[in-house]
């Protein structure tokens, strides 16, 4: 496809390191191989659900990526049919998805959304509703995590803000936005309020959906 045709299109990008380097937060609650498996669950339920949320979507204007440095998630993505865009050396979460961006705006797209591989459940319909935003009149979309991370952002390609992950960085991503002309949108999406963290996200994900790690276990 032309980059022409594809500037009305939208990329999503899911972020992924190692799996080993991952969760690093649990160390005191799980053991290595108990962090890398989680984190392998919450990315394939995030793509699953990014998949089904395209399904919703009439047109097939959005497509998927993966950006890592990973071997392993590299082979991952590639079963699961994803678009992979390599990050060369790990610099970090906001670098990562900078090298991303300039390559979905190399590709023609039109707007890149940003979803975090850890989320806990997020339901299609809202991601579909996410997708589907319109970002006329210079928009730009932020889903605040509970914790005032970013769990996602919908940005127009070239974006022109640099991303900023870390403590409290909707208000980051917010200001950014701001300084550089666009008008930030707040869709606090309840499905996207959490990710999982902390010993304390685990003990929801564990209450809430068991299901969840019970389907990794049977992988
Ligand atoms: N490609 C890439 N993805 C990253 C990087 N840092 C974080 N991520 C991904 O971004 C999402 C949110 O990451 P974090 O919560 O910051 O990292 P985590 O490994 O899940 O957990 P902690 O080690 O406890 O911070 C996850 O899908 C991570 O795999 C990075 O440097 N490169
Ligand atoms: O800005 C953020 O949301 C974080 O840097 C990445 O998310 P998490 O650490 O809350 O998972």
């Amino acid at each position: 496809m032309s980059a022409a045709a594809r500037s009305g299109k939208r990329l999503v990008v899911i972020p992924m390191k190692d799996p080993a380097r991952a969760k690093t937060r649990l160390v005191p609650t799980l053991s290595p191989e108990r962090r890398a498996s989680l984190a392998l669950t919450l990315f394939r339920a995030t793509v699953d659900r990014a998949q089904e949320a395209l399904a919703l979507l009439p047109g097939g204007g959005v497509e998927i990526a993966v950006v890592t440095s990973s071997p392993k998630i590299t082979r991952l993505a590639r079963a699961m049919g994803l678009i992979l865009i390599d990050e060369g050396r790990p610099r970090g979460l906001s670098e990562a998805l900078e090298t991303a961006a300039d390559w979905a705006a190399g590709h023609g797209y039109g707007a890149i959304c940003v979803l975090p591989g850890d989320l806990a459940a997020p339901k299609p319909a809202e991601l579909a509703r996410l997708l589907a935003h319109d970002l006329s009149g210079g928009q730009m979309v932020l889903c605040p995590a509970e914790d005032l991370g970013t769990n996602a952002l919908l940005a127009p390609l070239p974006c022109p803000f640099r991303f900023a992950y870390g403590v409290k960085s909707v208000v980051a991503h917010r200001q950014a936005a701001e300084a550089a002309g666009l008008c930030p949108v707040m869709l606090p999406l309840a499905s996207l309020r959490a990710d999982v963290d902390t010993a304390d996200d685990l003990q929801h994900l564990l209450a809430h959906q068991p299901q969840l790690l019970m389907q990794e276990a049977a992988r």
